[in-house]
């Protein structure tokens, strides 16, 4: 099978962990930032996790230098422009793109500018190639919640315009969602879709109170359900989507190795699966290479490659008109 030329989706890919080397190091000259190096390579060695990181949080130490560049208009708009081209450039057909605005504001931008930089650069993107997209706003819990209502407020100008949903990321703690509850139903009261990395280092007790008390119609990895029944029950009756990132979920130790992802068990047993990159710097990787090594892994076969796409489809948050266009692609 060409994986290159297949139609894919991707639904869980950080802007900051998918930044171009090259445009670090053009953004830091013009910005006179210093790094530690000009050299491309070794620029793409520092943003790059190892195969395999002892946790989750020295995975996310490797977003500290491409969110140093990330501070101006320019910066955001250029960089979501080249994820939405290097996207479209290997055949993802429709790609939801997610960043915390919380993370953007050291040199003064607004919420408002940092989302809207961010939105217009896929603009450009999909005014010239033939992909479509959609933003999340991540809320990082390493920072203090008390700035999420203003991320809320800023994306509500560009919601179901560029902007669709709601996510919480970072480390995670057991039990996390208590704290974000009321949070999670003022971005739904709002307009906002409702998806949260959860069950990825910790617990499946996490996704169930993700689905639970959050609300997630989406679960960022979920791998932790294969352990937990009563999660694992809620996804299934819930009809709750999982955003697979393999490559990822073995660097940052989520699973011991590929073979022992629980993707394809998901899958026979009627969970919704899809396969995204997660981070194509931070993970060294490409939506083509998500799906081959899950195909490969697997021994998928192509009926199986549209089911899952067909599942991406679905679950995403995209507009019913691009829904039906990205359904156009499946055979
Ligand atoms: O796999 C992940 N799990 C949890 N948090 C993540 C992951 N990848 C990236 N981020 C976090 O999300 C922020 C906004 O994009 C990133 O800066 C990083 O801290
Ligand atoms: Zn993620």
């Amino acid at each position: 099978m060409n994986y290159f030329d297949l139609p894919k989706i991707d639904l869980h890919c950080h802007l900051d962990g998918s930044v171009r080397p090259q445009t670090v190091i053009d953004l830091a000259k013009q910005q006179n930032i210093t790094l530690p190096s000009y050299d491309v390579d070794e620029i793409n060695a520092l943003m790059v996790a190892p195969e395999t990181c002892p946790n989750l949080p020295e995975y996310l130490s490797r977003f500290d230098l491409p969110v140093s560049v990330m501070q101006t208009a320019e910066s955001l708009e250029r960089i979501s422009f080249e994820l939405f081209e290097d996207a479209a450039k290997e055949n993802v057909k429709y790609l939801e793109v997610r960043f915390a605005p919380q993370l953007h504001i050291q040199n003064g931008l607004t919420y408002e500018q940092i989302i809207a930089s961010a939105v217009k650069g896929m603009k450009k993107a999909e005014a010239l190639y033939d992909i479509k997209g959609n933003y999340i706003l991540s809320m990082v819990k390493f920072l203090p919640s008390d700035t999420i209502p203003q991320v809320i407020d800023a994306g509500v100008g560009l919601l179901n315009q560029g902007v669709v949903a709601f996510d919480l990321a970072g480390s995670e703690l057991d039990g996390f969602s208590h704290d974000y509850a009321t949070f999670a139903q003022d971005a739904k009261d709002k307009g906002y879709r409702v998806t949260i990395h959860a069950g990825e280092q910790g617990c499946g007790q996490n996704v169930y109170e993700a689905i639970s008390i959050l609300g997630a119609e989406r679960i960022g990895h979920g791998v932790a359900i294969k352990d937990h029944e009563k999660a694992y029950n809620l996804v299934k009756e819930e009809d709750v989507a999982l955003e697979t990132c393999p490559s990822s979920n073995v660097q940052t130790k989520a699973i011991p190795e590929l073979a022992q992802h629980p993707i394809k068990a998901f899958y026979k047993d009627g969970v919704p699966v899809t396969i995204n990159t997660d981070n194509r710097t931070v993970s060294n990787t490409t939506m083509t290479d998500e799906v081959r090594k899950v195909m490969e892994q697997f021994e998928l076969n192509e009926e199986d490659y549209y089911q899952i796409y067909k599942m991406s489809v679905k679950h995403s948050f995209a507009s019913d008109d691009v829904k039906q266009a990205l359904m156009q692609f499946a055979k």
